[in-house]
């Protein structure tokens, strides 16, 4: 008799992330990438890393190879509120759970607020791997109006916002348009979301990506008490790290650590000390603007490769900041199919449609223009431009 094994009713809904699906076939290295969002390696903080991580098995070596308390390390949970503190959210320590990456806070969200049928309101299109977090209990979305300034709060009704659990939003850098919500918008949709009593989502893994330097506020910063927000080390340090944070109120905290002590105990004691050791005496501020310079030049050259090679009728938004360039093209072309012609040619992208809770835009696509070097951005956008001549051509 073989082993049967019965899928649960969540298992069988399961589906995989398009981004982690392409990822595989990028992986091999003549594959020009636009797909992950994967930070440049020239980012990444090597030498620092290699001292802090000596310095903790030296100084502290047992602690680091321990169990530790789920909520995350104290001193780091201290560090991420003191620099929320200094961009405008004062919040207490208390209020900071340490999460593998940012990602596992949206599982964990998805746990503690979200049972079948709830509703949940998202951006039109939102980050495609909390649409895959939250799918996983049933949630009902519903799509709020957005533009390239992100939801359109003037057009938002209280029948919207009536009976949502949340409502979750990507103000800075959006994924994956690339867009960032003005002052006025954040403020409106703040004070709406307060007066109906929807709590807001607020998911930042770009938030210090802006070219220019300057920062908007916070929605945290604006109610922190009707607002979770969301952070990760992945784009300032290093994603292999693992490293996120999710702030929240009390009681929705606690809940979220229990959900947490279930799923992993807590995030690795060894990956947050050595980040706490590496981000002291401001290093993160002395290391974010060779990040803001690289990524500016790579998206000022990505945008001049499109102007070059893309057709007449392809639009794209011309981001401030963040890792990625949206694409919208003629109705009738299906970018899906356009990946597979993509990858024969040894070029990845990510189609929209996975970024879309409810009718998804097939004529819409995802560039990430960080992750290879310029000359690699050159080759692929001009494979991506005849592709996309010819599929305009025989529509
Ligand atoms: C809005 C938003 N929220 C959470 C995450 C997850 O980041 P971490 O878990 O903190 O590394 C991400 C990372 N998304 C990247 C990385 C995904 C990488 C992958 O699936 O391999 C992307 O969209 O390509 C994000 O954009």
């Amino acid at each position: 008799m073989s082993t049967q094994f019965t899928l649960s009713g969540r298992a069988r809904a399961l589906t995989s992330s398009a981004i982690r699906e392409i990822l595989k076939v990028t992986e091999r290295p003549e594959v020009i990438s636009f797909a992950g969002g994967l930070p440049s390696p020239a980012t990444f903080p090597v030498e620092r890393m290699r001292e802090a991580t000596e310095k903790v098995l030296r100084e502290a070596p047992h602690a680091a190879l321990q169990y530790g308390p789920t909520e995350g390390y104290t001193p780091l949970r201290e560090w991420v509120a003191e620099r929320l503190g200094r961009n405008g959210a004062k919040i207490p320590a208390s209020r900071v759970l340490i999460t593998t990456g940012s990602q596992q806070g949206l599982d964990l969200l998805g746990k503690v607020l979200i049972d079948e049928g709830s509703k949940v309101l998202v951006e039109t299109p939102s980050y495609l791997g909390a649409l895959q977090a939250f799918s996983l209990f049933a949630p009902k979305f519903a799509s709020l109006p957005s533009d390239a300034q992100g939801i359109v709060t003037d057009q938002i009704t209280p029948a919207d916002l009536e009976g949502a659990r949340f409502l979750y939003c990507l103000p800075n850098f959006q994924n994956p348009t690339g867009r960032r919500m003005p002052l006025e918008r954040r403020k409106a949709l703040v004070e709406l979301a307060a007066r109906a009593g929807v709590p807001l989502v607020e998911d930042d893994p770009y938030g210090e990506l802006s070219y220019g330097g300057e920062a908007l506020p916070s929605l945290l910063s604006m109610n922190p008490d009707g607002v979770i927000y969301m952070g990760s080390f992945s784009k300032v340090l290093a994603p292999g790290l693992r490293l996120g944070y999710v702030v929240a109120p009390e009681e929705i905290l606690g809940k979220m650590v229990q959900a947490k002590q279930a799923a992993d105990l807590h995030t690795p004691s060894f990956s947050q000390r050595i980040v706490h050791e590496a981000v002291q005496d401001g290093f993160i501020d002395r290391h974010i603007p060779s990040i803001r310079s690289l990524y500016g030049a790579q998206c000022q050259h990505m945008l001049a490769a499109l102007e070059r090679e893309f057709p007449k009728e392809a639009r794209w938004n011309r981001p401030e900041g963040g890792m990625f360039i949206w694409v919208e093209l003629p109705e009738g072309i299906d970018t899906g199919a356009l990946l597979a012609k993509a990858i024969e040619r040894n070029v990845a992208f990510v189609p929209g449609a996975p970024f879309y809770a409810a009718e998804p835009r097939r004529n819409t696509l995802r560039l990430s223009f960080v992750t290879v070097p310029a000359e690699k951005i050159d080759q692929g956008i001009k494979v991506l431009g005849e592709l996309l001549k010819a599929e305009i051509a025989a529509l």
